[in-house]
């Protein structure tokens, strides 16, 4: 009998959560700011644009002129103007993005005028073939950017457009919530270097630091490689003292928190920290562990320990449904949980009757008829599958329309939580409840979202494009 009640996984995401505070603050540089949270509203401190600037290249006209034979008094550049007022009865030559002249309201694209011999005095003369409107091709003061607008508020996770503002707005030193420093440490006896060949007996290579590592780092965290643990109290302690001297936020450790003798992690956490969960109905998962550390030689803030199953697949799980969220609530995430979206079975999928499920997925955007899903899996499992014969005679796929589409879920295959190819190529992981018998292809589920959906699997032959486009 384990000595840990067995709790729901909103329960065990709620109680990291509890635990977990978003991080100080820290400036950073506009290279730095990138996926980093804003601890600020960033402001506009003058206009876009901060002159009346032309759209196109052209004159810069006086409307109520109409269309005739103009002298060409000046020109306005971008960067560069002769701050000659264009008087009525006169135009001057103006580029794109260019200051618009003071005394003219508009401005008439090239393609619309026709440039003439030069004057007698060598003036430069013009042909505007189309009367203009007041204000015609002129971007107004502000109209991009408004002096004063704020352009990103606190909390925001900075992207790559929000780069390109924050360097509009001249925004180039940023308060920014600092992101997490991760340990990341494999346990026991067989676990090897991934470098490792031949193996010797019983060994197998450690899968879980190289894919936890990555993970951290991918959330944008700090990452700290703390090697592999031996199955001794004394090893796995020392362990843990390099870990709390590194000054960590978060320890991520993977194996040794089952039910065996040699399953250590649980009894040394116990004995120097406070356990808040070591059992989670889940599958894969189960016995997922999760404590705190209070380092009173730290002034005594606190350390977040997940002791995550050995298995790596159950490592994997694990890492998306707590790990993550706290790392993100850390690092500023107003909104920390992964995304939700529903999709549709393309296979029937057996359900287990004690535990539920996070089936691993790949979310496609697909037009697959309930009746057809069998051979939309078996296709879908052909193209996964790189012993697939490329010479095979291969339908002409035609793209999917439009209509009708929606998200649809392609088990990834055998589920154990040992073959991590089970995660292969999944964006999802698939919410399934815990009943007997089988879930039946075609049935609408909830999916979490561990992936870049903008990444997923092009359907055969694509999908069409809005009619018109
Ligand atoms: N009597 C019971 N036995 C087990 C139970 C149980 O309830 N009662 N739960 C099972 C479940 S569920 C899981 S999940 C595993 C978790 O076990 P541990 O966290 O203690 O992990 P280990 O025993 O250390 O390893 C399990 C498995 O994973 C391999 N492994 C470990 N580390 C790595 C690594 N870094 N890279 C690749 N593979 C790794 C290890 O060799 C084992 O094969 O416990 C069940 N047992
Ligand atoms: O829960 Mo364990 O993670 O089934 O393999």
């Amino acid at each position: 009998m384990s000595a840990y009640r067995m709790i729901s996984i909103p329960d065990a995401q709620d109680i990291v959560l509890t635990h977990t505070q978003p991080l100080g603050t820290v400036t950073v540089g506009l290279s730095g700011a990138l996926g980093r949270v804003l601890a600020d509203d960033v402001g506009a401190p003058d206009s876009l644009p901060p002159f009346p600037a032309s759209i196109k290249d052209g004159y810069a006209v006086i409307a109520a002129d109409g269309a005739g034979e103009y002298p060409v008094i000046g020109e306005s550049r971008a960067g560069q103007l002769d701050d000659v007022p264009v008087r009525p009865g006169t135009v001057a030559y103006i580029t794109t993005g260019a200051p618009v002249p003071e005394g003219a309201d508009a401005v008439v694209q090239v393609e619309d005028t026709e440039r003439l011999p030069p004057g007698p005095d060598g003036e430069r003369r013009v042909r505007i073939n189309k009367a203009a409107k007041s204000g015609q091709d002129i971007r107004p003061v502000g109209s991009d950017i408004a002096e004063g607008d704020i352009v990103l508020k606190a909390g925001e996770l900075v992207g790559v457009a929000e780069i390109g503002i924050l360097a509009t707005v001249g925004a180039v030193h940023l308060k920014v919530h600092s992101t997490p420093k991760v340990g990341v440490l494999s346990t026991g006896d067989e676990v090897v270097d991934p470098s490792t060949r031949p193996l010797g007996p019983g060994q197998i290579r450690d899968a879980n630091r190289a894919m936890l590592l990555a993970a951290a780092a991918r959330a944008g965290a700090e990452v700290a490689d703390l090697g592999v643990a031996r199955d001794t109290e004394g090893h796995l302690e020392g362990c843990l003292a390099a870990a709390i001297e590194r000054g960590l936020d978060v320890l991520v450790t993977s194996g040794g928190v089952s039910m065996g003798d040699r399953d250590l992690i649980k009894p040394l956490l116990e004995r120097q920290g406070t356990i808040h969960f070591g059992r989670v109905r889940m599958k894969p998962g189960k016995p997922l562990t999760f404590a705190t550390l209070a380092l009173q030689e730290q002034g005594g803030r606190q350390m977040l320990i997940f002791g995550l199953p050995g298995n790596p697949v159950s490592s994997f799980v694990c890492f998306n449904l707590v790990v993550l969220p706290a790392l993100r609530k850390m690092a500023g995430w107003a909104r920390p949980e992964l995304r939700r979206v529903a999709a549709r079975l393309t296979s029937d999928l057996k359900l287990d009757p004690e535990r539920p499920e996070y089936h691993r997925a790949t979310l496609q955007w697909s037009i697959v008829p309930p009746g057809t899903c069998a051979a939309a899996t078996a296709a879908n499992a052909a193209s996964l599958d790189d012993s697939a014969s490329p010479s095979a005679p291969q339908p002409q796929p035609q793209p999917q329309p439009l209509g009708a589409c929606e998200l649809w879920a392609i088990s990834t295959g055998n589920q154990i939580s040992s073959r991590l190819l089970s995660a292969r190529s999944a964006n999802a992981l698939l919410e399934i409840p815990s009943a007997s018998g089988i879930l039946p292809a075609g049935s609408l589920v909830s999916a979490l979202l561990i992936d870049d959906l903008g990444c997923m699997p092009v359907p055969p032959g694509g999908v069409a494009t809005t009619p018109g486009f």
